[in-house]
Formats: C-alpha cells, structure tokens, sequence
C-alpha cells in the first residue's frame, strides 16, 4: 500500500534532525491519537510538537535509565540538544520544575539573579535545559542555581520573602537538593506578574500580565512578586504565585484561606466555566490585599484601599485555556504562610498526559485571545463532543442571549414523530452489519441517493454528490419548485399575498439508524455523530456581527456542523418574527426541501428551525453570495418523512484554518415574504446578489444623472426614478 503521504513528509522532516523513520512512527501515531488525527498541530512549525514529543520520549527512556552524575558536562549534552530545536538564544530565563519526580513539590521561582551569569557549583547537570543567558558561558557552567527551600514536614517548598535578594537560592528536600533533583524546563508558558515596578509605591491596580512565548520571551529580573503558569511534560500544571515584595507580607494562611473562602467558594457556582478564572483572580485579591494589610500603609498614598487585581482580568484566558487543555483539573490550593514567607503549591493539578507542546501550542494561540474583549472557552456549554470556544477581537459585545441545544427540539405545534414504525424496512438496512460502505451492494439506506451512498470511507460527502448540491444550492438549476399554494402565503387573516417564490429541491442523504443492522460506526453515519471540527465563534470586522470559522484546515466535502433550532410551523415563525420586528439579526431557516412532493401543505407539516432562542453554533453562520464554503444538504436520519430533516452543512472546497464559514441563505434580496429579513448584505464576495442590485441601480441613476446633466430629461423625470429605488 501506498505510503500516507503526511507520515511521508514527516518522516522526511524528522531525517532533516537526524531521527529515523522507524524511531517517528510510534511517536507519531501517538500524537495522531492525541490530537484525533488532526495534522495542523503536528505539521505546524516543521513539526516541532512530532520532534518535541520524540525527543521528549528520548529523554524519559534516558533519565529513567541512568540518572546522570552530577556536574558532568559531557552527560549534559543529550539533554541539552533535545532543545536544540527550539530557539535557544532567546529563550526566557525564568526556569519551571518538571514535578514528574516529586509530584508533590510546588515549584518556587527564584525572583531575582536570574540574569546574573555566575552560578553555583552545586547544581546538577539538568541545568541544561536553563536557556542560554549568555553565549560566552559554556555549556557545562551554567548550572541552576540552588533554591532555599525550608524543609517541611508536609513535604513542601517554601520559599523566604527575606531571601529575595540573594542571588544564592538553594533548594532542599528532606535535606537533599531540590535543585539536583527536579529537572528544570527551558521556559515557563506564561508569566503573569503584579505590575510592582518600584516597591515604595504600592500600586497593585495595574497587574502586567504577560504571555512569553518560548522563542521571545525576555530574562526577568527582579521580579518582586510573580504568578507563574507552566506545564511539565508530565501534562501537570503548576501556577505557584511567589511574592517576594516586602510590601505584601501575609499574616497567616488562615487568614488568606479563610477570606478566599468567604470570596469565592461559598459563592461559586462550580458548573461556571469560568470558575477556576474567578478562583484565580481571588486567590489573588485576597493574597495582595490581606499583605497589604499586613504591611505598612502605602506611604506615597496612605488613602489607597486594598490592591486589585483587575489586571487579572486580561489574564482570565491563561487560566480558562488551561482549564480547557485540562478537562479534569480540579482547584486545590494548599497554601502555607509562615513568618512573613509565602508558598502556594498546586493550585491547579491537571489530568496527566498531555504533553508540554500541547499546552504550549495553545498558549500561542492565547496571544490573539489575551487582546479579545471577551473570550468563552465553550460556548456549547458541554453539550457537544468538543468544546467551541467564543472570541471578539473587535468591540466589546459578549456573548448574546440564547440557550445552546445540540439537538433540534419541538416548539409547540410543529408535527413532528419520530416513530419507529414509520420506518419501514424498505428504507432501513436490517439485513446489514458492520460498515454499509464496505459492502459490496449498497443498501437499502441508498434508496434516497440512487443506490449510491452519498459518504466516502471516512465520512466525506462524494465529489459529484457534493457538486450536485452546490448547483442545486446556486439556484443554477432548474429545481425550482412553486407551490400552488405558498405556505409561506397562506394564512388566516391574508397577512401576506403574492406568488410563490419558488422552493429549491434538493437531494437528500438518507442516514442509516437505530433499526438497520449495521454498527453505530458504520460510514453512512455521519450527521448524526455530531461536530467532530475544531470551530470557533468570533466576532467579525465588519457588519455582519458573530460568525463562525474553522480552526484547522477542513478538506472538500467534510461536515461541519448542522442547523439546530426550534422546530416551528411557518405561521409560528410568522407570529415571532412580528414580536421580533426591529431585532438585528434573524436565525430561520426554512425545512423547504421537498415541499414539491406532495401537494398542499398543512400548516404543521410547513416547519422551519428557529435558532433565535435555542440553537447550536450554526446560529452563528454567516451568509455569502453564490461562493460560500459551505452548502446545506437536507439530512434524513429519525424520519423518512421529509418535512421534518436535519440541515447539515458541508465544505463545498477546502477551507484553511481561520477562514469564516459561510453558506448561502439563498435569499432573494427583493423578496420582502421570506422569513430570513433581506438585510444589508456585506458578504464582499465578487456574486453578491445586493451589490449587483445596487451597482446596476446606481448605474441606472447615474445615466439618468448624465442625461438629466445634458438636458436630454427632465429633473422631474429623475426624481419619479429616484423616488422607486
Ligand atoms: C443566522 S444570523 C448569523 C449570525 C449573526 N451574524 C450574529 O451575530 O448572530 C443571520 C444574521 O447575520 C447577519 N448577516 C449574516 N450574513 C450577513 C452578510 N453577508 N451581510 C450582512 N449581515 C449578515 C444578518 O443580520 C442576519 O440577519
């Protein structure tokens, strides 16, 4: 068999590093699981997460083979060159432990001297991983300096405010060095410090937060106080809040404890997405302000009230992308105060196995998200298989009012049944098993598509499928049908009157379901899985409010993401968009597919989906004129009845990572009876139906213009035409 062609390129790719096929493979595979088989992360940056996580493995297999002897420059050097890869120039000086050894050690960072190049001779060899502070000092002298730790009997580490300006910080546990024993990491993730630039004045109001990326972050020094979030490749994550500050001296950790308790865990609302951001920011608020109380007044502002940490504020999106990387992480917060010296250990304790270049791949991302006025880690609140975050980059909206539902749901009057025994055996497969796919005769699941399935192994819709769709959807063919009687028109009390616009007809794919015989990972079985995507919300540039896009690279064909909303009768859409008469945008989409097939409509079996007050993220899909990247296709999984169907939307090319989703509403821009309101269309796309209308109109205002101009027409003339437009 021919070989993947991404494995091929990644392989080639690791040769380039000297690293054999046969060693990539395993790696590989596993990062596939890791990342469900999404290639963006690992392709990204010539595969530095696939050459990361080798030699990560590398170095495991290493360290639990021999431990190194201490100070030997030549043991050193494996280690070192594993962060060869990355730029080690540049690299942050700011070192975090790994806890994989002694998971129950928190990390304290020495606060200042990190920029100092003379180092101590006690330290050991996996001082390698400290970046280079300096290109004159070799590679076997720059050693990490020692940490002081007080030994404890509860096994943690302590750090003394007092020694905050020592450049000789040792490390001790249970009277070995800490520091010999606990490898560093080249780079904390993200440091987020209290903006304390000069201690004599106590302004705590501004908090500098921070994102360092591993290739630019610049040495700290003289950090008085700092709140470090780093990960060990262990998949831990440890954010320790070190304040070395002499202004801040908590008096007790009773004292901090028991005002956090008050602040925030009597009144939290655990099921709060944004729990562990508010349990961050107070751990904060009561950190500084119960050492502000401790300490002298601010002696430049004695009027000055406790500190705060709005700042923190911007600093949310570390703490909730965090959250989001570790589904699991549980708050636990030991904190120890004693004698004037700080330790806070743990505070997030996050499921294992993730590894560091997954926490920090993300934390690169989090660079667009920390200048975001607003950022939801999943706006589907749990409800699909993957969270769907939601950004504005642009103004100060937040998220709008709406509940989220994966699946439709009946309003009130719409007929809709899903009985199992409208399904017949004549359009179930009850004979199959296994994948449909892989049998030799489609099945009777194909009765809809022509006795073809509509899905390729692996879920994507087949190109002529998908063509057949596109030209239908483009209105290019002739599927138009008109009703003799509009459901749209009809009413009671002769709302509307007029001629049928026209329905267009499309092709449905029929999914197979609970009575056929194959398994639920059967390839005819797609739309009913769910959003498998990497999508997010966000806000767009221009007019057109929220829209939708793709975080990775979506092939042609591939689903996205289905219309979920209320199930309503036309009538029932009429009476809400009458209450909701002035509202910006309007979330309708007609169930109009197959209003051909059978005559006159009832009123109930006339339905839409109203997405206004329950819907999923498609509520969120922008409208594009004849080339959007996504094409509707009416989906029938519950009920072969067409006048209820899912609306799942499919890639109609490839789409790259970051770009919007767009469909076509396939409004008419003149047809004021559509239940999607004409509004100013702002797609920019070169078919736009509005803009044409508009070009044309002012090309024929600008002849009449002309004529008027040269006297060939009256100024009367041109004001009749004028006043039509
Ligand atoms: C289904 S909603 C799409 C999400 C919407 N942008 C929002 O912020 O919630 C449809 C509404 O979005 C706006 N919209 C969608 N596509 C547009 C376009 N091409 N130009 C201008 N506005 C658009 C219109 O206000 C429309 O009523």
């Amino acid at each position: 068999m021919a070989p993947n062609p991404k494995v091929a390129k990644a392989c080639k790719a690791m040769k380039t590093y000297g690293i054999a096929e046969r060693t990539v493979l395993p790696v590989l595979k596993n990062l596939l699981d890791l990342y469900d088989n999404n290639w963006v992360y690992i392709e990204d940056e010539n595969y530095r997460v696939l050459a990361d996580a080798f030699f990560d493995g590398q170095n495991d297999k290493k360290s639990t083979k021999a431990q190194p002897s201490l100070g030997n420059p030549e043991e050193c050097k494996p280690q070192y060159r594993k962060y060869g890869l990355r730029s080690q120039k540049d690299q942050p000086s700011v070192p975090v432990n790994d806890f994989r050894d002694r998971p129950e050690l928190a990390r304290v960072i020495p606060p200042v001297g990190f920029s100092d190049k003379k180092v101590s001779e006690t330290s050991s060899c996996l001082m390698e991983i400290l970046p280079n502070y300096d290109d004159e000092t070799p590679v076997s002298c720059r050693r990490k300096r020692k940490l002081v730790y007080q030994e404890e009997e509860d096994h943690s580490v302590e750090l003394k405010s007092g020694d905050t300006t020592s450049n000789q910080i040792g490390g001790h546990y249970n009277g070995e060095s800490v520091a010999d024993e606990m490898p560093l990491y080249d780079a904390p993730l993200a440091i987020i410090r209290p903006g304390i630039e000069d201690p004599s004045h106590s302004n705590y109001s501004g908090m500098d937060v921070r994102y360092i990326e591993e290739s630019n972050a610049k040495r700290e020094t003289n950090t008085p106080s700092s709140i470090e979030l780093a990960s060990s490749s262990g998949g831990e994550v440890k954010i320790s809040l070190i304040c070395n500050s002499p202004d801040v001296r908590v008096r007790s950790l009773d004292a901090v404890l028991k005002a956090m308790e008050e602040k925030c865990l009597k009144s939290y609302n655990i099921t709060d997405p944004a729990f562990s951001l508010k349990v961050m920011k107070d751990v904060c608020e009561c950190f500084l302000s119960l050492g502000m109380v401790s300490t002298s007044s601010d002696p430049v502002n004695p009027e000055k009230g406790p500190p705060s940490v709005d700042g923190l504020e911007t600093s949310k999106q570390l703490v909730v992308a965090n959250s989001r990387l570790h589904k699991a992480a549980k708050f636990h917060c030991t904190l120890n105060l004693s004698n004037g010296s700080a330790k806070f250990q743990n505070l997030f304790r996050a499921q294992p196995c993730i590894p560091r270049s997954v926490v920090s791949k993300s934390l690169v991302g989090l660079n667009k998200i920390i200048n975001a006025s607003f950022f939801l880690d999943d706006i589907t609140k749990g409800e699909e298989s993957r969270k769907i975050s939601m950004v504005n980059e642009i103004n100060s909206e937040r998220q709008p009012a709406f509940n989220y539902i994966p699946k439709n749901v009946t309003y009130r009057g719409a007929y809709v049944k899903f009985l199992l025994s409208r399904i017949s055996d004549d359009n179930c497969c009850s004979s199959c098993v296994g994948d449909c796919l892989s049998q030799e005769i489609p099945c009777a699941c194909t009765g809809e598509t022509g006795g073809l399935f509509a899905y390729r192994p692996g879920g994507l819709l087949k190109e002529d499928f998908l063509e057949k769709c596109i030209l239908m959807n483009q209105n290019l063919s002739p599927n138009l049908f008109y009703c003799e009687d509009c459901p749209l028109l009809r009413s009671e009390d002769s709302r509307v009157s007029g001629t049928c616009n026209g329905h267009v007809v499309r092709n449905f794919i029929k999914e197979c379901w609970y009575k056929c015989g194959c398994s639920k990972g059967c390839g005819n079985r797609v739309v009913q899985r769910g959003i498998t995507a990497n999508l997010q919300v966000f806000m767009t540039p221009g007019e057109k409010g929220w829209g939708l896009r793709t975080l990775e690279n979506l092939p042609k064909g591939a689903f996205v993401c289905e219309y979920v909303g209320e199930i309503v009768t036309n009538s029932e859409l009429y009476d809400r968009n009458k209450q909701s008469a002035g509202e910006k945008h309007t979330y309708p989409v007609l169930l109009d597919s197959d209003w051909g097939s059978e005559g006159v409509l009832k009123d109930e079996e006339a339905l839409c989906l109203d997405a206004t007050y329950y819907g999923n993220i498609a509520r969120f899909i922008n409208h594009r004129c004849g080339d959007a990247n996504m094409v509707e296709v009416p989906v029938e999984i519950e009920t072969p009845d067409h006048h209820y169907y899912h609306v799942a939307f499919f890639t109609s090319r490839e789409v790259t990572a970051d770009e919007e989703l767009t469909w076509d509403y396939g409004i008419d821009f003149g047809d004021t009876n559509h239940p999607i309101k004409a509004f100013k269309c702002c797609c920019g796309s070169k078919l736009c139906r509005q803009y044409k209308k508009r070009k044309s109109m002012s090309y024929v205002l600008s002849i009449l213009f002309t004529a008027w101009h040269h006297k060939s027409i009256s100024s009367q003339f041109c004001i009749i035409i004028k006043f039509h437009e």
